[in-house]
């Protein structure tokens, strides 16, 4: 099964995309950048919202850019899992040390916090590389999207045989998989035979495709309708 992963703003449009069927709702701030966070009280106000629904999506919040050094993600996405989310989407890049950021992400994840890693398919030219470690440290998941959002989106950066090895790769390590990157609807149905864990979007959701802008409900139905519920059977 394929999920819909709807990247919102704001506590409306968390609503708004849980109301539009979202399987995933997930909290990010696009005017901060690609992973750009929420303030802490805000997620846990949204977790806090959520909750009170009779049936709620999983949430999933992301970290910031952050720096990639142990001493910056480790406080960070420890004090968002704190805040009772689902999935703490924590970005990877090159730069830095990423190697030693998730293994210093370790113990948390042996603490029972459910990590996902953002690897930015236009930063790194071999991604696949860091799944093995990612599994043995303990995430749960692994996605691939795009760091510079102005730069084309995911389809410019891998080939679709790209993206099947590293669906395949990343399930055959136990990893949940993701793939995002300025998707538009029109590139579902090339994406969906690799079927991955979830499809994640939030330019497409806008108005006027502008990911800083409004979540557009009608945007969200023709995704909604592109990534539909019933392949879950299929
Ligand atoms: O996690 C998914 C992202 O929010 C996708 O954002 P984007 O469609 O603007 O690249």
């Amino acid at each position: 099964m394929t999920r819909l992963l709807a990247s919102v703003a704001t506590l409306d449009e968390l609503t708004l995309a849980a109301r539009g069927g979202a399987d995933i709702l997930d909290l990010k701030d696009p005017k901060a950048g690609a992973l750009g966070a929420w303030p802490l009280d805000g997620i846990a106000r949204a977790v806090r919202e959520a909750r009170r629904w009779p049936v709620r999506p999983p949430l999933s919040a992301t970290v910031g850019d952050l720096p990639m050094a142990p001493a910056a993600v480790t406080g960070r996405v420890a004090e968002t899992w704190a805040c009772g989310v689902d999935y703490v989407k924590i970005g990877l890049c090159p730069s830095g040390d990423p190697a030693a950021c998730v293994a210093a992400l370790e113990p948390e994840a042996r603490r029972g916090a459910r990590i996902v890693a953002m690897l930015f398919a236009d930063l790194w030219t071999d991604a696949n590389r860091l799944l093995p470690d990612l599994a043995q440290a303990g995430f749960v998941g692994a996605m691939l999207d795009t760091a510079g959002k102005g730069a084309g989106g995911l389809l410019r950066h891998k080939t679709n045989g790209e993206l099947a090895r590293f669906v395949e790769q990343a399930r055959g390590l136990g990893l949940l998989t993701g793939l995002a990157g300025s998707l538009r609807r029109e590139d579902v149905p090339a994406l969906l035979p690799l079927a991955p864990d979830y499809l994640g979007f939030r330019t497409a959701l806008c108005v006027g495709a502008d990911r800083g802008g409004a979540l557009d409900p009608t945007a969200l139905a023709a995704l909604r309708h592109a990534v539909p519920r019933r392949l879950a059977s299929a």
